[in-house]
């Protein structure tokens, strides 16, 4: 499978986890999004698990800007948190507004074990190790989900209901968030650890991205489980 153009070391790290991004991207989850096969009550249920993830996400980018070591890479991380919380959760608060589940209890979603899982996961990667272990964990969510939108408007059947859901990942404004945290990790591996190909640190990190995309996977089959 070619990467999008998120930069080098996304492009590394996905020839790193071929199969488990296979799995990930291609899951059948995704498939019936863009054949429109996906049963309501799998979607909404995703989404709701999804919201709660997105606070948890929020609070990991939040914890890559505490990590930063220049100002650039904190304006980068901010405006993912920005992301995350004001545009992305967008679409889930009005998806679910349309089915009668308002913010309030979309909040208080109880977590399912996946979902919990991944969300501390990320949090554990960026706790224990550097911004660099954080961003292996984080890059998995923003690129597979910008992957999966291109692949999936270039794809889907007209007539989808879960067009929305495709046309926030396609959009131009999800692209560019996906190639501006590409191009910050590129910078971030040659100020700390020059060429990432001949790092020693290079094993462990892969291992950090494979492990989230892993955990991806079972985000989706939680979500086709309901
Ligand atoms: C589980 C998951 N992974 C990734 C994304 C895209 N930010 C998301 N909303 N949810």
């Amino acid at each position: 499978m070619t990467a999008p153009d998120y930069g080098q070391t996304f492009a590394l790290w996905h020839g790193g986890a071929q199969g488990q991004w296979r799995d990930y991207t291609r899951h059948a989850f995704v498939a019936g999004l863009g054949d429109g096969t996906l049963p309501r009550a799998a979607f909404l249920h995703y989404l709701t698990q999804d919201y709660v993830f997105l606070v948890h996400f929020a609070r990991a980018w939040s914890l890559a800007v505490v990590k930063s070591e220049t100002l650039e890479e904190m304006r980068t991380c901010a405006a993912t948190v920005d992301a995350l919380v004001n545009h992305e959760m967008a679409l889930h608060i009005g998806v679910c507004a349309a089915h009668g589940i308002d913010e309030a209890a979309l909040f208080q979603t109880a977590e399912a074990a996946p979902n919990l899982a991944y969300t501390r996961y990320v949090l554990d990667a960026g706790l224990q190790g550097d911004f660099l272990d954080l961003m292996a964990a984080l890059a998995p969510c923003v690129m597979g989900y910008g992957e999966i939108g291109l692949h999936l408007a270039q794809t889907c059947t007209p007539d989808t209901p879960y067009k929305d859901w495709i046309d926030t990942y396609a959009a131009p404004d999800y692209q560019a968030v996906c190639k501006s945290v590409g191009a910050m990790i590129d910078d971030a591996v040659t100020q700390r650890i020059g060429s990432l190909a001949t790092s020693p640190r290079a094993a462990r990190l892969q291992q950090r991205f494979t492990t989230a995309t892993q955990l991806e996977v079972g985000f989706w089959q939680m979500g086709l489980d309901a």
